[in-house]
């Protein structure tokens, strides 16, 4: 014999007392009439009162009933029954022996369930409302059983579950049993038809049903799963009644329910059981209205908050219009997310492109262009490349898997699309783009710091180059241009020349004017000597008034009469300071590439003798030093 046996024989199962008994032993009978039942609960002034609120919900807009035989007559025999027997339990149980339950909190659940299915079968005309009514009220029943027959056993197990852990595996390791067996045992004595009891039973987990996708009874599991997710919500604390509304959606989704459906059901389910629980003395919480919840900002934790300000663009693609209102649910009110849809990938393509999201949830059977060659195409972009590309499909195939992520997508997710699921694999997909924008970061930070460290080294190639009075090429760049320009030469056999020039008397004008002054002629002198210079030929200041001219492409002929034009122009220099004209002149020396010299050091050491020799000659003159000699001019 079951445990459930045992304990029926014992009379330790939780069942209907009075009235609702009186009504199941006569709705047993075989000529049992309608008139025996309403005699029977008319002796109930309470069972009467809510029989004839059900009845007159039931014939809402038409003549209101006014008779508990017309109550009777309107809900049908076995309802009544039904409902007697749930009424009964409620009035019964509201307490007892497990501290460890909460048995007004469990019958104030159930009614919302009782409520949410009933209204949700009105909608979708799966049952008769009433019938669901009373399936709603007893769904858990189980629960309220084990806690009053193993009421110490029971309440170790409620202490021992941990959030959002199902029962069932607790109840069986602790108790040998779990509630929905007890449940589908008490709604067998209650004579509810197995059609819907069997749906009842599984109704918490409704894909383990294995009822065929479209039959009444995978239509009425869904239906109670999904009032019980409403009711769930009832009691569910502010900071996750987004993401139960959430749920809520996509599970109206299967069923037929679009959004606006799912908030009309669920804000008069909210008003009936505020009423039902007054008049069953259960407790009911006060809600804010379904689009008041849907819309509300989800309160985050602080390091969150950031995140919420920077929301994440997501790009999803879906041809079922209802499974993307859904999923485009989920994504922006559970996980705060931007999201932009389309209906097809060649559609979804152009889009990327507009909104550059940074996660793309695509479908893989779609028309036009599919899943698969979207995602294939946005690879072979530049701009696609880092997306992370979540792929929805119904194929569980390895091989089609690995298609798919030869394609370029970064993860799949199997349809129908679970909130749990895809939370999961957005919770993913989110590190994945907080890495990639940390990265990117990193990386434009380095790019910055690389900018900058380039123009501080050119700043300081710059310095070290330079001569800062006269903003000229230093020695050592002057050096480096005569070596650059004396290699040209002996790869292109194309003559070169040096010219040293030096400014004459210098040093009397820095004793009479002052070493300002002297610098402003120095500054004077390099700017015509560079005014002077062809563009590509190289000037730099060697020494203190000494200044270097490498001319390409000049041979001694050359050089010796661009020399003489810079003399001439220096001469000819009025150099206004502080109201004083200084005049001065240079001496050049000149020397070019000539056979025997070997390195660039000798064609300059030739130009030094030659302006020592213009030097020695009297100044103010260019000197080349050819052939072993100086030549004055
Ligand atoms: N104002 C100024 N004077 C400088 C600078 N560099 C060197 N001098 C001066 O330039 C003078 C060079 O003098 P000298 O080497 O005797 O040459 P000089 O007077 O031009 O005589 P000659 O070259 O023989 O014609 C020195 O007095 C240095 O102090 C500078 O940057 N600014």
């Amino acid at each position: 014999m079951s445990k459930i046996d045992q304990l029926r024989i014992s009379g330790q199962l939780p069942s209907p007392k009075g009235v609702a008994l009186a009504v199941m032993e006569i709705s047993r009978r075989d000529d049992a009439t309608l008139e025996e039942v309403a005699k029977v609960v008319q002796s109930d002034p309470a069972l009467s009162s809510r029989l004839l609120r059900l009845a007159n919900a039931a014939a809402s807009g038409g003549r209101p009933v006014a008779s508990i035989r017309e109550a009777v007559m309107q809900l049908g025999m076995a309802t009544v029954r039904q409902l007697a027997m749930g009424f009964s339990l409620v009035d019964q149980y509201l307490h007892g022996a497990c501290p460890a339950f909460d048995y007004p909190g469990f019958w104030s659940h159930s009614l919302f369930m009782a409520v949410a299915s009933q209204e949700l079968g009105r909608l979708l005309r799966a049952a008769p409302p009433e019938e669901l009514f009373a399936c709603g009220l007893m769904a858990q029943i189980g629960c309220l059983a084990l806690a009053t027959v193993y009421p110490a056993d029971y309440g170790a197990v409620l202490a021992e579950q941990r959030a959002g852990q199902a029962l069932l595996e607790l109840e069986r390791q602790r108790l040998g049993v779990d509630h929905t067996e007890f449940t589908a045992g008490i709604m067998a004595d209650c004579g509810i038809p197995k059609t819907l009891a069997e749906p009842v039973c599984y109704h918490e987990f409704p894909l383990d049903s294995g009822f065929s996708e479209g039959s009444r009874p995978y239509q009425l599991v869904h239906l109670l799963f999904q009032a019980r997710r409403m009711a769930d919500l009832g009691r569910s604390p502010a900071a996750e009644r987004q993401t139960s509304i959430s749920e809520l959606m996509l599970l109206g989704g299967k069923i037929g329910l679009d959004a606006t459906d799912l908030g009309e059901v669920f804000d008069r389910v909210v008003g009936q059981w505020h009423s039902w629980a007054e008049l069953l003395k259960v407790p009911a919480g006060q809600l804010p209205s379904f689009s008041a919840m849907s819309t509300a900002p989800v309160p985050r934790p602080e390091e969150e908050a950031d995140e919420a300000r920077t929301r994440k663009v997501v790009l999803l693609v879906d041809d079922d219009p209802t499974g993307r209102l859904v999923t485009q649910g989920l994504l922006s009110h559970m996980l705060g997310c931007t999201v932009h849809t389309a209906e097809n990938g060649k559609e979804a393509l152009a889009l990327a492109l507009e909104v550059m999201p940074q996660i793309v949830i695509t479908d893989w059977r779609m028309p036009v262009m599919d899943g698969l060659e979207f995602c294939r195409a946005l690879r072979a972009t530049g701009w696609g490349q880092s997306m992370y590309v979540v792929m929805l499909t119904g194929e569980e195939d390895d091989e089609k898997i690995i298609e798919a992520f030869e394609a370029g997508v970064d993860d799949y997710l199997t349809k129908p699309v679970h909130v749990r699921a895809l939370s999961a694999r957005m919770r993913a997909a989110l590190h994945y783009v907080k890495l990639l924008e940390a990265w990117e970061n990193d990386r434009a930070q380095l790019k910055q710091f690389a900018a900058e460290l380039a123009i501080s080294n050119r700043r300081l190639e710059h310095t070290a180059m330079t001569d800062m009075l006269t903003e000229l090429p230093n020695r050592r760049a002057g050096m480096e241009a005569l070596a650059r320009f004396w290699s040209a030469s002996r790869r292109t056999g194309r003559a070169v020349a040096a010219l040293m020039i030096d400014v004459d008397h210098f040093k009397s004008i820095n004793d009479r004017y002052g070493h300002a002054v002297g610098d402003r002629v120095l500054q004077c002198v390099a700017k015509a000597i560079q005014s002077a210079a062809r563009k590509d030929d190289s000037v730099s200041r060697i020494g203190g008034e000494e200044f270097l001219l490498v001319c390409h492409d000049a041979d001694a002929r050359t050089a010796l009469l661009a020399a003489e034009r810079l003399r001439r122009t220096i001469k000819a220099l009025r150099i206004s300071v502080a109201d004083v004209d200084i005049h001065t002149s240079v001496s050049i020396g000149v020397a070019s590439i000539e056979d025997g010299m070997q390195k660039e050091d000798d064609m300059l050491n030739a130009a030094d003798k030659a302006l020592y020799a213009a030097k020695s000659a009297g100044r103010d003159r260019v000197a080349l030093f050819a052939n072993g000699k100086s030549l004055c001019r």
